[in-house]
């Protein structure tokens, strides 16, 4: 764990001292777009034409931030346009790496050790966190994006002229239902279980627990009455969701002491995560292996001793019952 300070690699733990004991998740730095004729995106300078082989994601199958963009990839049927690198599910002292232990692949553009030279190749004198998932352009030899939240929105528009696949999961009509969504569930469940998990102050976790516990509740009444977020179609609102949930009984609930109930403890959250897990091509993107030992063999200051658990037993495939 640690991140790069002009270009140099410096192994240092997140501060929570300046802020209360709260975990402050930083911004994304590189903001590019890849769009269908390469002009300019939203936030970004033109340039980066979406084209089949042209890009590369780098991801953890443990981070459900990149998590998000695999899922997005395969309903998207981009899987022979843009390849993968998946890093070894131990970040520790130079933060991700590459190997071919455990199902990760190496670096499969560069053959670099560690991601952070990913994001000094990118650029030299590169400040700041050094985080998966990074899509990366061959041909510029650079990142074009590392936030998770957009390089999914480039995979639902940009490449549908190349793929065919014209599925919408951020359609004009619920953007306003799925954004607001969006904002209420990264606070209190995506960030919102790391806010618990690495609180360094009782006050700073347990804000952080009531906060998600009051979020899940809420949605799961609210998925009482709607197969999905956004009403009866799959948006980007549920695959930013499903991907924290899938992770809360292995990892959030013990790990991150997010142990009010189980998600399995819930009345309509397990038949929606099965729902979307059962999605073709979704159980494939999901790894317990890496997740949990990512998780547990990662964070030395949380689990000393490494200690894997073996458990939860959930079958994921067993009928969802939605529909
Ligand atoms: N805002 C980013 C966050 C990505 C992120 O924080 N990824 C984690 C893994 S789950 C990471 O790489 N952390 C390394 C670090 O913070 O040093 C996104 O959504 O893409």
């Amino acid at each position: 764990m640690g991140m790069l300070v002009d270009g140099q690699w410096r192994d240092v733990w997140y501060d929570t001292r300046s802020s209360g004991g709260q975990f402050v998740r930083e911004d994304a730095r590189f903001r590019h777009w890849v769009t269908a004729d390469g002009g300019p995106g939203p936030e970004g300078e033109g340039g980066f034409a979406a084209e089949a082989g042209r890009y590369h994601l780098y991801v953890s199958l443990a981070c459900p931030w990149a998590h998000r963009t695999l899922i997005m990839r395969e309903l998207k049927d981009l899987a022979g346009l843009i390849d993968v690198s998946v890093v070894s599910p131990y970040m520790l002292e130079q933060g991700w790496s590459f190997d071919r232990a455990e199902g990760s692949t190496g670096d499969r553009v560069a053959g670099h050790d560690y991601h952070h030279q990913v994001y000094t190749s990118a650029r030299p004198d590169y400040t700041g966190r050094v985080t998966v998932p990074v899509l990366w352009d061959r041909e510029r030899a650079t990142i074009v994006n590392n936030e998770s939240a957009e390089i999914l929105r480039m995979f639902n528009s940009a490449f549908d002229d190349l793929t065919g696949n014209t599925q919408d999961y951020y359609p004009a009509d619920l953007r306003g239902d799925i954004d607001a969504w969006n904002a209420r569930i990264y606070g209190a469940i995506n960030n919102g279980v790391y806010r618990a998990g690495f609180a360094t102050e009782q006050a700073a976790y347990e804000e952080a627990y009531r906060a998600l516990f009051a979020e899940l509740d809420h949605i799961d009444a609210h998925l009482g009455r709607h197969r999905y977020l956004a009403g009866d179609r799959l948006t980007e609102a549920d695959i930013r969701l499903f991907t924290t949930l899938i992770r809360f009984d292995a990892v959030y609930h013990g790990h991150f002491k997010c142990n009010r109930q189980r998600l399995e403890d819930y009345t309509h959250l397990p038949g929606y995560v099965r729902d979307i897990y059962q999605l073709p091509g979704v159980a494939g993107t999901v790894d317990f292996h890496h997740i949990k030992t990512h998780y547990y063999g990662s964070h030395g200051t949380i689990n000393p001793t490494g200690i894997v658990p073996a458990g939860p037993d959930i079958d994921y495939l067993r009928p969802h019952g939605r529909g």
